[in-house]
C-alpha cells in the first residue's frame, strides 16, 4: 500500500462485469451490461434516479445475485461464491464509502478504522499505527467521538475505514452528496488520487457531473447498460 505504479493500462482487472442481467419487480434493470475496472483506474458511473446506480454496486459487493451474468472481483466470480466465501473476498478486497459516511458516532476516527481491520480479521501488531498514519495523511483531527467531525471530516474517515484493509477495488455511492461545495471538491480530489496512490480501482456513483468529470472514464446506466460519456453533460 502507498505506493504509485505506472500506467493502468498495464494493470490487472481489480472488476469485471460481463452480460449481467437483473430485473426487479418485473422491471429490467441491467441487461446485458459489462464492466471492466483495472488497480490505478477509476471509473464515475452516472444515470437517472432509479437506473440502478446503487443496485449496481450491491451486486458487486454480492448483496444482490443477478439474474445471470458474472462479477468477478480480483478475478473470482462473487455469484458462484459461497456466503463464507463472499464475505472473506469483501473483506480481504473490497472497501466502501457510503454518502454520509456512515461512522460510529460514538467512537473515536482512529476507532472506527481499527475497527474495520478487525472486522475483517486484518488486525496485526500495526493496525492502529497504520490507522492513524491513513488518518494524519487525510488530514482528520484526533478527536474522541466522530460525530465531533465536520462532514468533510467524517467523509475523510470514511475513506481511511475504507483503505485500512489495502483492498483492490474501492467503492463509493454518492461520496460527496451530502457535502458543502468546498467539501465536495476537496473530498474529490482525495478520492481520485487514490487509485494511483494505493493502486486501487475506483468506482463511484454519482449525481454530479463535476465528480464525475474528475474519474478516467465516465459511465452513464440507462437502458439496463453501460455507455460511455463522452459529453460534458453526464446526468
Ligand atoms: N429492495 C428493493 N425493493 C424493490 N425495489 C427496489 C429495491 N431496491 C431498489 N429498487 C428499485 O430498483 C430501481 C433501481 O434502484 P437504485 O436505488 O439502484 O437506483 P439509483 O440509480 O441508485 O437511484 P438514485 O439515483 O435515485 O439513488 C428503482 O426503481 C428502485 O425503486
Amino acid at each position: 500500500m502507498g505506493t504509485a505504479h505506472g500506467a493502468a493500462k498495464d494493470s490487472q482487472p481489480v472488476l469485471e462485469i460481463a452480460r449481467l442481467q437483473h430485473a426487479i419487480g418485473g422491471s429490467i434493470l441491467f441487461d446485458g451490461l459489462s464492466l471492466s475496472l483495472r488497480a490505478g483506474e477509476s471509473i464515475a458511473v452516472t444515470g437517472p434516479s432509479g437506473s440502478g446506480k446503487s443496485t449496481l454496486l450491491s451486486c458487486v459487493l454480492g448483496l444482490i445475485k443477478p439474474r445471470a451474468g458474472s462479477v468477478r472481483v480480483t478475478g473470482q466470480d462473487i455469484t458462484a461464491l459461497r456466503r463464507s466465501q463472499l464475505i472473506s473476498l469483501r473483506a480481504q478486497s473490497v472497501g466502501m464509502v457510503f454518502q454520509f459516511g456512515e461512522l460510529l458516532p460514538e467512537l473515536s476516527p482512529l476507532d472506527n478504522v481499527v475497527l474495520a481491520a478487525l472486522l475483517a480479521r486484518r488486525k496485526r501488531r500495526d493496525t492502529r499505527k497504520r490507522a492513524q498514519k491513513l488518518l494524519d495523511d487525510l488530514g482528520v483531527p484526533n478527536a474522541v467521538t466522530s460525530q465531533e467531525l465536520s462532514g468533510g471530516e467524517r467523509q475523510r474517515t470514511a475513506v481511511a475505514r475504507a483503505l485500512i484493509n489495502e483492498p483492490a477495488l474501492l467503492l463509493a455511492d454518492e461520496p460527496t452528496g451530502a457535502l458543502d461545495t468546498e467539501t465536495r471538491d476537496r473530498t474529490a480530489d482525495l478520492l481520485f488520487g487514490l487509485p494511483r496512490e494505493y493502486s486501487c480501482g475506483l468506482l463511484v456513483v454519482t449525481h454530479d457531473p463535476g465528480i464525475a468529470a474528475r474519474a478516467d472514464r465516465t459511465l452513464r446506466l440507462a437502458a439496463g447498460t453501460l455507455e460511455p460519456v463522452t459529453s460534458r453533460a453526464v446526468t
